[in-house]
């Protein structure tokens, strides 16, 4: 036993012996006494004595926490697989890869990783570079369209409920947004989708939203890579639900919508109250889906009508068809015998005179129709009446044959609007990628001819699968002589074979049986019983009265109840219906029943059942899937419940089983999935090694393949080479996708370097020539005004300076002449002064005589007057003389006044 610690991870095999039951995770919890104690993935514990250590095994440590690739896995067996899905759904981690495919479990709640931020990060991304997701297949086809230029496909396939159409849809949406511009035509193609759901989806039991009809969509791309147009092929819609729903279950969501949405006057105009009115609607005792807003969801069919060209009164004629259908369901019967013969009448109600009204037929005829057959025996035609049963189902087929016409009718009219037939110059550039969402592998209680079909489709399906992944693999691993271990894988051709491949196939006994005019279910019973009861795949009834037979498939044993198998693949109207039709007024029922009314009696009986019809469209689309490269998504339903975070484990293990999922794995880490002719790898990946030349310049490719693989993926790399092609894993592909687009870079990042060197080269030398003219006109301009400048400056430099030297000269003359006239002025003055002097001197001596010769006259006249006065004093003295006298007298002896101030002056002058 091995030694475990607390926390260590280990397998529990409970060994219950279940089909389904597989080992479950544990951890181990206490480990001290001699018992062990784990707790399981659910939060079981488990206790576990030493007698029971083979019950545990060591986790590998890849299974501790989950991988993203499953092909990396430690313990590559079916607990190791389901633990890896369940431990990455419990952290909202729902997509998971097998190599190439992708594993995703519906999650039941709307994740946040389908953003427009979402889609651009997987864009142009290798898958394995981003964590798993619906986005980087959508991207890988893409990408592979246009790396290869060929068709692609991408096969989504689950159980009922398990997200395929959820993935289709994001698939649609990741290409759209990728592809180009939001045009019309993606428009149209996406507005398909509620139109196609609301006539051909219903809620059933297993899922709310569940697709009651095959459809493969082709989308178109041209040259550039933008969506062109699309054309989508439909394939068996399940008519029975428009009669009949199972418990739970409703009719298509068109009705429940229709009947919501009208206004009430187009109501009244087709006579229509509301779904719980209706047989039809009622049967699964269920007229309301949780989640579903039947009236927001009949604005959106109408408006995607719209889009894609439906005009009103198209859409009016579909309601009034849509009418007639709720008013046959509610017409009653009333059985009679006429003539020891069962028959029935049609009672008298509104709904069946609004239904002949409708349908724009007389009542009368109607009602004759709907309880009668005309035979034609002898050349004569005979009516005869039909029981109640045959009444109801004549009606019945009536109904169902008018929705089957106008489903296919509405997907013609969206192909007429969206698709583009390929013109002689389209032809060769357009590429498709096509996505196949078609119903899973069914098995109910009671299994029918419809369930016979689908699951016949799903085995051609899973022959597609299992030819691309195992059986072409290991043939061409043979055929290019690679040494590679052999996968045993469980190939379903034998059960193929029997249903419809190799002579006397169930399909074709089928077929015979219902065109031969006396066979009947149980003749038919009998003739497969007799072919195929020691086929292996063959489970005959295990008594005579037993009417079910089962057919071993790929993905289990059902059983099939043969009651009303011819009937249904007949899928044939009686000619009375028809008749009917033809007589109608109503140019839309008798555009849909064209076909049918255009064919002769005998034509019809000859025209191709439900099983060779489909059978035949299966073969197309199997060619067509054939000459893609596909892309498989594997959907997986976690639980029967509808809820988030619940893992059914016994589920999902049996969803893996029968999807082949182990197989895959095995195979996909033995083998080599990704392989490339020599000239193809020589011209896509010789970049990765410098100087090798195209490939049809090569002498040897092989050798040169090998000097590439070798450079990049190592020489003791995983890879091999066969005669003409070179095999790689997985992994590979992306190390060389990688390392191309790094080399494709830096090759590219050279060439902008060269050409920007260039362009900026011849910029700049430009702009350096341009610079160096502008610098000479600047320089040149500056240069001359500075010139003026400085020579204007210079001038009136000289100028001043010349004024300067002049004034300078002119001063020092001046000065000279000054000082010489100073001088001269000085000897002249000297001389003056010196003459001036003498003369001054010779009139002072002058004066000095005239003064002293003054004097003397003066004391001369002094002494004169002295004597007069002296006298007159005299004189006066002998006789008297009055005051006036007396100044007379003074004044006479002074002088006058004036005469008196002028001799007072004279004196001062003459001291000057
Ligand atoms: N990726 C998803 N994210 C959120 N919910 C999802 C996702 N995929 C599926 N679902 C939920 O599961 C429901 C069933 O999915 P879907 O209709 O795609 O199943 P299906 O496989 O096409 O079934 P059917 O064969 O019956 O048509 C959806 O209506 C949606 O509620």
């Amino acid at each position: 036993m091995v030694i475990l610690q607390q926390g260590d991870y280990v397998w529990l095999d409970l060994k219950t012996g279940e089909e389904f039951d597989v080992p479950i995770g544990t951890v181990v919890t206490l480990c001290d006494s001699g018992l062990i104690q784990v707790v399981d993935d659910e939060g079981n514990e488990h206790w576990i004595s030493p007698q029971n250590a083979t019950h545990i095994k060591p986790m590998h440590p890849t299974s501790v926490h989950g991988v993203e690739d499953m092909i990396r896995l430690g313990d590559l067996n079916e607990a190791g697989i389901l633990r890896n899905l369940l431990i990455r759904y419990s952290e909202h981690v729902i997509y998971t890869y097998t190599g190439s495919i992708l594993v995703a479990v519906n999650p039941y709640q709307l994740l946040p990783i389908y953003t427009a931020e979402q889609i651009r990060l997987y864009t142009n991304k290798k898958i394995g570079e981003m964590p798993p997701h619906i986005f980087a297949i959508a991207d890988s086809c893409y990408f592979n369209m246009q790396r290869s230029n060929k068709d692609q496909c991408c096969i989504i396939s689950g159980e009922s409920g398990a997200g395929k159409t959820e993935s289709t849809k994001l698939i649609l949406q990741f290409l759209a947004s990728i592809s180009g511009q939001h045009s019309w035509i993606e428009q149209q193609v996406l507005e398909a989708n509620p139109i196609l759901e609301a006539f051909g989806n219903a809620k059933t039991i297993r899922n709310d939203n569940s697709s009651r009809f095959g459809k493969y969509i082709d989308i178109h791309f041209n040259k550039k890579g933008a969506i062109e147009g699309a054309k989508i092929e439909q394939y068996l819609l399940e008519k029975s639900r428009v009669c009949r729903q199972a418990q739970d279950e409703r009719n298509y969501h068109v009705f429940y919508c229709m009947l919501k949405g009208m206004t009430p006057a187009q109501k009244k105009d087709l006579n229509l109250g509301q779904a719980t009115d209706y047989t039809y609607l009622t049967m699964g005792k269920c007229t309301v889906c949780d989640g579903r807003d039947d009236l927001k969801e009949y604005s959106n069919i109408l408006s995607a009508m719209k889009v894609l060209m439906f005009t009103e009164t198209e859409s009016w004629e579909i309601s009034k068809l849509l009418a007639f259908i709720l008013h046959m369901g509610n017409i009653r019967y009333r059985a009679r015998t006429y003539d020891n013969l069962d028959a029935c009448v049609v009672l008298h109600s509104p709904d069946a005179v609004t239904a002949a009204m409708l349908l724009e037929v007389e009542p009368r005829d109607m009602m004759n129709c709907l309880t009668t057959r005309t035979l034609i025996t002898r050349g004569e035609s005979v009516s005869t009446p039909l029981s109640m049963d045959q009444a109801l189902d004549v009606r019945d087929a009536f109904v169902k044959g008018i929705y089957g016409r106008l489903f296919v009718w509405i997907v013609d009219k969206i192909n007429a609007a969206i698709y583009r037939p390929p013109t002689g110059e389209t032809k060769s550039v357009r590429k498709s990628i096509g996505l196949l969402d078609i119903f899973g592998f069914e098995n109910f209680t009671i299994n029918s001819f419809e369930q016979l079909c689908i699951n016949f489709a799903n085995e051609n399906l899973q022959q597609f699968f299992v030819r691309h992944v195992f059986k072409l693999e290991q043939e061409e691993y043979n055929l290019e002589n690679i040494n590679w271990q052999h996968i045993e894988f469980t190939d379903n051709q034998d059960a193929l074979d029997m249903i419809a491949i190799k002579p006397m196939n169930i399909i074709s006994l089928i077929d015979e049986e219902s065109k031969f005019p006396k066979g009947t279910d149980a003749t038919m019973l009998y003739k497969l019983n007799s072919q195929h009861k020691l086929n292996t795949h063959y489970i005959p009834p295990k008594n005579t009265y037993e009417t079910q037979f089962g057919i071993q498939h790929f993905a289990g044993v059902v059983h099939y109840e043969t009651k009303g198998f011819l009937e249904k693949n007949r899928d044939s109207l009686h000619g009375d219906i028809i008749q009917l039709v033809h007589s109608s007024k109503n140019k839309f029922i008798k555009q849909i029943f064209q076909a049918d009314v255009s064919m002769g009696v005998e034509t019809r009986k000859r025209s191709p059942t439900l099983s060779s019809q489909f059978k035949r469209s299966l073969e197309l689309l199997m060619r067509t899937l054939s000459v893609c490269q596909p892309f498989f998504v594997r959907c997986i339903k976690p639980n029967e419940l509808k809820k988030p975070m619940l893992f059914d484990r016994e589920l999902c293990v049996r969803q893996l089983r029968y999807s082949g999922m182990m197989e895959t794995i095995r195979i996909r880490r033995a083998g080599y999935p990704i392989r490339h002719t020599f000239t193809e790898f020589v011209d896509r990946y010789r970049v990765l090694v410098p100087g090798v030349k195209p490939a049809h310049k090569q002498e040897d490719l092989l050798g040169t393949c090998q000097r590439i693989a070798e450079g990049v993926l190592g020489r003791n790399g995983d890879w091999k080479i066969g005669k003409t092609k070179i095999f790689l894993k997985d992994h590979h592909d992306m190390l060389l996708e990688i390392e191309r687009d790094k080399a494709i870079t830096d090759k590219v990042i050279l060439i902008q370097k060269a050409v920007r060197r260039f362009k900026e080269r011849t910029r700049f030398l430009k702009m350096r020539k341009s610079v160096i003219l502008i610098q000479n006109i600047w320089r040149g301009y500056y240069c001359r005004k500075n010139y003026r400048a400085m020579q204007i400056g210079f001038l009136r430099l000289q100028t001043l300076f010349r004024s300067r030297k002049l004034t300078s000269r002119r001063l020092e003359a001046e000065r000279l002449r000054q000082a010489e006239e100073e001088k001269l002025l000085y000897l002249m003055t000297a001389r003056r002064a010196k003459a001036e002097a003498e003369r001054k001197h010779q009139e002072r001596l002058a004066v000095l005589a005239q003064e002293e010769a003054e004097r003397k006259r003066r004391e001369q006249e002094e002494a004169r007057r002295k004597k007069e006065m002296m006298e007159e004093v005299e004189k006066a003295k002998q006789e008297p003389v009055n005051d006036s006298d007396m100044v007379d007298k003074m004044f006479g002896f002074l002088g006058s006044p004036n005469s008196f101030l002028a001799r007072r002056g004279r004196p001062q002058k003459a001291l000057r």
